[in-house]
């Protein structure tokens, strides 16, 4: 059996955060590979702002230095809510020799407790957990949990930062701050 790790995100943008804890878990828990998972439209966030074909580019582009690492769309191609337990249940159609990790940091292992079909969902997949500043790890799920030097980065900082003028280099891979410019996104 393969070992994948799955990244679900908005990715509103990709940051080093998220690079760093797809690497972390990848290594500790042995995977074969890492599937950056744009949402298409995430189940608890109203809407996101970036259109989803820059959100897919900027994955893309964001995952370029490590070969272990990969982006699958298949969100994207789907309407309305991106569920996790439909993305699970076509994905492990679609790869019946793959078994998949959904890695989460700890403010979404709080929330796990409202995703939708939940303990039919912690049935099908393995879920690995990372420590992220703030948040508790804690949690009744069956969650391997990896412990990563924490990044204090949010795709909202990021962007909060962009929209003030701040640098961000260092916090989002420089292909990302490429796109971002060229495309003058968070600006307003
Ligand atoms: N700095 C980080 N350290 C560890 N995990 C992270 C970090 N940033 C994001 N994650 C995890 O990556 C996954 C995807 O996150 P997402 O794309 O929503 O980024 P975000 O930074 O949380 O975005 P936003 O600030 O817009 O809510 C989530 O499981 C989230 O917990
Ligand atoms: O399926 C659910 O109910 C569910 C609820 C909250 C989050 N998720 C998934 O968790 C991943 C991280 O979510 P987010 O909003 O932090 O980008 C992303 O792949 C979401 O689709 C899934």
């Amino acid at each position: 059996m393969k070992k994948v790790g799955i990244l679900g995100g908005t990715f509103d943008p990709p940051h080093n955060g998220h690079l760093l804890a797809a690497e972390q878990v990848r290594t500790a828990l042995q995977l074969d590979e890492i599937w950056f998972l744009p949402a298409g439209m995430p189940p608890h966030k109203k809407s996101t702002a970036t259109p989803a074909p820059m959100r897919l580019r900027m994955t893309e582009l964001a995952i370029q230095s490590n070969c272990h690492f990969k982006v699958n769309g298949i969100e994207l191609e789907r309407s309305g809510p991106s569920y996790t337990i439909d993305t699970m249940k076509e994905l492990k159609r679609n790869h019946p020799d793959s078994q998949f990790y959904f890695i989460i940091g700890a403010d979404m292992i709080a929330y796990l407790p409202k995703w939708h079909k939940i303990d039919e969902l912690s049935r099908l997949i393995e879920f690995a957990g990372v420590n992220r500043s703030g948040y508790s790890v804690e949690t009744v799920y069956p969650v391997h949990l990896v412990n990563i030097p924490a990044f204090d980065i949010s795709s909202t900082l990021v962007r909060k930062r962009i929209k003030e003028g701040m640098s961000v280099k260092y916090m989002v891979p420089d292909q990302v701050i490429q796109f971002i410019k060229e495309h003058q996104l968070y600006e307003s």
